[in-house]
């Protein structure tokens, strides 16, 4: 029977609701903005809301789907919402058979696999189809993972990334969803707690070590300098684009990138946007060695091993004394930066970068 003849009852209009909730693999937000639209139009006919304003980007997106449908009539609106979920059921099916650690709740988090074994505790971002971009919650997780970590009774802990990229950094949706108090309590919200989040990893008490698989971009990057080692494959690259997203820098690279590399190389990275290859941020201090990537993690987690059996008190007293007198310095860094980029997510520069990237016109 040709399913586009507009019989959908109600009850498979239901079914396919239900089915929609069950899906785990993500359909991406086409198919999402087209399941809401259908979904609207056949429960409440066609679009009646008012246009939202040009920086409320998803419920204009949403708005914008809806009122594509026009005067679609209701059962129509029905039966292709029942054939649109029923074309995804090879997502359905394949839910179950997800590898561990790819896009699934692991131990209590749903975009990072935290595991601890060996002595070390590995932190791992875990949205590989995102390029392990940075959404709120992963802030939130990553800042519970290490604040259990630096309770636990590991010795080293690990962050690194699941798939082919370390981190595209901080997730460009994140500007998005515009609280009641529109965008000034937006950007601060985002101040408040891009402060928290950097505030873990200068406070972190015991050796913290990115093991960088893959491109990191953005906050991934600069967040390295506060790192006590830096691995990398060959294949990673270390981007900080901040002026072409009408940014200033973060992560206290205001601070450490200038000492590590040089005032001038810092400069080329963080105001020109300048992307260095694994070899080059190691020749430049950033990066404590580079690995061919066909041996990168067996050498790697070869090595964490070893330095896991260490004694962990000297480990933890030798680091203190590294990074103590820096501490009260950092945290003053940490806290400006945040608060010039509050200032700067208000800004038209950024605006543009981040609705150019969104609605698909730029990519770095
Ligand atoms: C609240 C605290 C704020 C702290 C501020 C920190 C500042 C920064 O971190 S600035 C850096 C921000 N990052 C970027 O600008 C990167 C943007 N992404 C890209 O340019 C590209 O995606 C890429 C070069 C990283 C990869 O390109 P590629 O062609 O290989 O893959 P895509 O098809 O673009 O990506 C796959 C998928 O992932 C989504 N995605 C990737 N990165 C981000 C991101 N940073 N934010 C949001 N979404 C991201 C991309 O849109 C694709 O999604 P769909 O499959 O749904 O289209």
């Amino acid at each position: 029977m040709n399913r586009t003849a507009m019989r959908a009852s109600q009850k498979d209009f239901e079914n396919s609701m239900n089915q929609v909730k069950l899906l785990k693999k993500d359909p991406g937000n086409e198919v999402k903005l087209k399941l809401y639209a259908l979904y609207k139009q056949a429960t409440e006919g066609p679009c009646n809301m008012p246009k939202p304003g040009v920086f409320d980007l998803i419920n204009k997106a949403k708005w914008d789907a809806w009122n594509a449908l026009g005067s679609l009539p209701k059962e129509a609106a029905r039966q292709n919402y029942v054939d649109l979920v029923s074309s995804l059921s090879p997502s359905l099916e394949s839910s179950s058979q997800v590898e561990p650690g790819t896009d699934r709740k692991s131990t209590g988090f749903e975009t990072l696999v935290v595991t601890s074994e060996d002595g070390i505790t590995k932190i791992m971002f875990n949205r590989p189809k995102k390029k392990n971009a940075i959404n709120t919650e992963m802030y939130h997780e990553i800042m519970r993972a290490l604040k259990a970590a630096s309770k636990d009774d590991s010795i080293i802990t690990v962050l690194t990334g699941n798939g082919d990229y370390y981190s595209s950094g901080n997730d460009l949706t994140n500007f998005t969803d515009i609280p009641p108090g529109g965008v000034e309590e937006k950007a601060k919200n985002n101040a408040v707690l891009l402060r928290e989040f950097v505030g873990c990893f200068i406070d972190f008490p015991k050796p913290l070590i990115a093991v960088v698989n893959g491109p990191a971009v953005g906050i991934s990057v600069t967040l390295l300098g506060l790192f006590d080692a830096v691995y990398a494959s060959d294949r990673a690259t270390f981007h900080t684009p901040f002026s072409h997203l009408g940014q200033s820098p973060e992560g206290c690279s205001s601070y450490t990138f200038p000492k590590i590399m040089s005032p001038a190389k810092a400069t080329e990275m963080l105001i020109f946007g300048k992307k260095l290859t694994a070899g080059e941020a190691c020749a430049q201090g950033l990066v404590t060695e580079v690995f061919p990537d066909s041996t990168f993690q067996k050498e790697v987690w070869t090595r964490l091993k070893a330095f896991a059996k260490l004694p962990p008190n000297a480990l933890r007293i030798s680091k203190e004394v590294i990074r103590k007198r820096e501490r009260e310095k950092l945290h003053a860094v940490n806290a400006e930066e945040c608060n010039v980029l509050q200032g700067r997510w208000l800004s038209d520069e950024c605006t543009n970068a981040v609705v150019n990237f969104l609605s698909r016109k730029s990519k770095l």
